[in-house]
């Protein structure tokens, strides 16, 4: 099995948000919410393999089977900026989740990714991560952010992008290839390509500047 495994939520409901992401009329606040929405949806594919034990409930009739969450506390990691408009669709599903922060920005020249602000947990042995970044492009990003959990020790760890491109995806595959825990993309599309700025195509522009109504230089 390869070590990182790709999930695209292929559902109505994302496909209609996602489109809407996409339109350049689309203004701020809207998008905000958007991507919201559409995190908590992907959220509930991302948390398929949430570890559980079985316990038993008392109903007002009788006694019922069910799960509860066993093992350490998840931990949500927003990449900033853009992943921290993620946070809330997220942590709506897993409440219960510690919030790390890991600040990381691409070098529009080089498009080289690096780490300006980590704000995690020492060790994270036997603890499920969600890292949450909205766009996949080249991938340097996500690999730097994987690389750094798996060092402290992470049980697994599951990506939760909006969009990825397929040079992205096949870069986190290959440059990860020597892991051994498991790592999952979960992302709502995988677009056409990469253009010559590194940008997805069709994709939906610069998502911390939507997010957050700035303009890129
Ligand atoms: O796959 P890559 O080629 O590494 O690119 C993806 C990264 O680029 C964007 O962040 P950006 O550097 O624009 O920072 P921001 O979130 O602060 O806008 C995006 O949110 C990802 O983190
Ligand atoms: O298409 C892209 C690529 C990187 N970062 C973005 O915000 N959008
Ligand atoms: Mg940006």
């Amino acid at each position: 099995m390869p070590t990182v495994s790709i999930h695209v939520v292929d559902h109505p409901l994302v496909a209609h948000k996602l489109t809407v992401l996409r339109d350049a009329r689309t203004d701020t606040p809207t998008f905000r919410s958007l991507a919201d929405e559409l995190v908590t949806l992907l959220a509930y594919e991302a948390t398929r393999n949430a570890q559980v034990e079985p316990t038993t409930v008392r109903t007002p009739v009788a006694e019922a089977a069910g799960v509860t969450f066993s093992g350490p506390r998840h931990l949500v990691v927003p990449v900033l900026r853009a992943g921290l408009g993620m946070l809330d669709g997220m942590v709506r599903l897993l409440p219960t989740a510690e919030v790390g922060f890991l600040g990381m920005v691409r070098n529009e020249d080089t498009l080289q990714a690096s780490t300006y602000a980590t704000r995690l947990p020492e060790h994270l042995v036997g603890r499920q991560c969600y890292l949450l970044d909205p766009m996949l492009a080249t991938g340097g990003t996500l690999i730097a952010a994987i690389r750094l959990l798996a060092e402290r020790g992470a049980a697994s760890v599951t990506a939760v992008c909006l969009l990825a491109a397929p040079e992205g995806v096949a870069a986190v595959q290959k440059a990860l290839a020597d892991l051994d825990l498991p790592v999952a993309i979960v992302t709502a599309a995988i677009d056409e390509r990469l253009n010559e700025n590194g940008y997805i195509v069709p994709g939906l522009g610069d998502a911390g500047d939507r997010l957050y109504g700035t303009v890129s230089a």
